[in-house]
């Protein structure tokens, strides 16, 4: 059984992908409600624009930030700093060092441009760094790099072999000092996630990372994705 449940609740995923995806400070913080009431324990959020594009912007971040707090309080809240949200690395860290409503923990991609010093920026505010890490380069520039970091994404994105590389993605990351959360995307998110029970290790699930339930039927929630989760893992 995963020792963390993570929720993500809505992901670069577009609002046009599924009809309860949250978009709105008011949507993500009901979501989130539900979630946790459903046993998640942790939060992963994506805060959008108006036209529900991922967004680093301080009056996109805050608000959602906020939202949580008040309706989730004390439950870790986690943001994306994605590099399609902001490709300029120079962009990125001026608009994460305009946060006004900081979360607890942001996610970092190892193998984006600038991401040792955007983990230090975070760092240097008191926000924890997910060390997110998509392939095998990846994992090995992170475990060379000595950056200390709250836990680490291990993120099966390879829709070929996913056990495979998740697998030889925990092997890679052996020895390093944080703890390490096992997730997949889409076709790889209910077969990763039971790796990550079986394992032992700390998982997410949420509209983020899949739109059906692990009997392929739609998932009509977060919420349910969370309840299908822990049902899954015998909790
Ligand atoms: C592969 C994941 N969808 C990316 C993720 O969860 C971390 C992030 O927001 O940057």
């Amino acid at each position: 059984m995963p020792v963390l449940l993570q929720a993500c609740l809505n992901g670069a995923r577009l609002p046009a992908e599924h009809p309860a995806l949250p978009v709105t400070p008011a949507q993500i913080a009901a979501a989130a409600a539900e979630a946790v009431a459903a046993g998640a324990r942790e939060l992963h959020v994506h805060p959008k624009d108006p036209g529900g594009r991922d967004s680093l912007r301080p009056e996109h971040v805050d608000p959602v930030v906020a939202a949580l707090r008040e309706a989730v309080p004390g439950v870790p809240v986690g943001v994306t700093t994605g590099a399609w949200a902001a490709g300029d690395p120079a962009v990125r860290l001026a608009q994460v060092a305009g946060w006004r409503s900081r979360p607890d923990h942001a996610s970092v991609n190892w193998h984006e441009e600038g991401a040792a010093e955007l983990a230090a920026a975070l760092t240097g505010l008191g926000v924890g760094i997910e060390a997110g890490i998509w392939h095998a380069g990846a994992a090995a520039a992170f475990a060379a790099s000595g950056v200390e970091c709250l836990r680490v994404l291990v993120e099966v994105v390879d829709q070929e072999d996913p056990l495979s590389t998740a697998r030889d993605l925990l092997a890679r990351l052996r020895g390093v000092p944080a703890p390490l959360l096992l997730h997949g995307e889409d076709a790889n998110a209910w077969p990763v996630f039971r790796l990550a029970a079986e394992l032992g290790l700390d998982s997410r699930v949420g509209l983020e990372d899949t739109l059906v339930l692990p009997d392929g039927s739609p998932a009509p929630s977060n919420a349910a994705l969370v309840r299908a989760a822990l049902a899954l893992a015998g909790d």
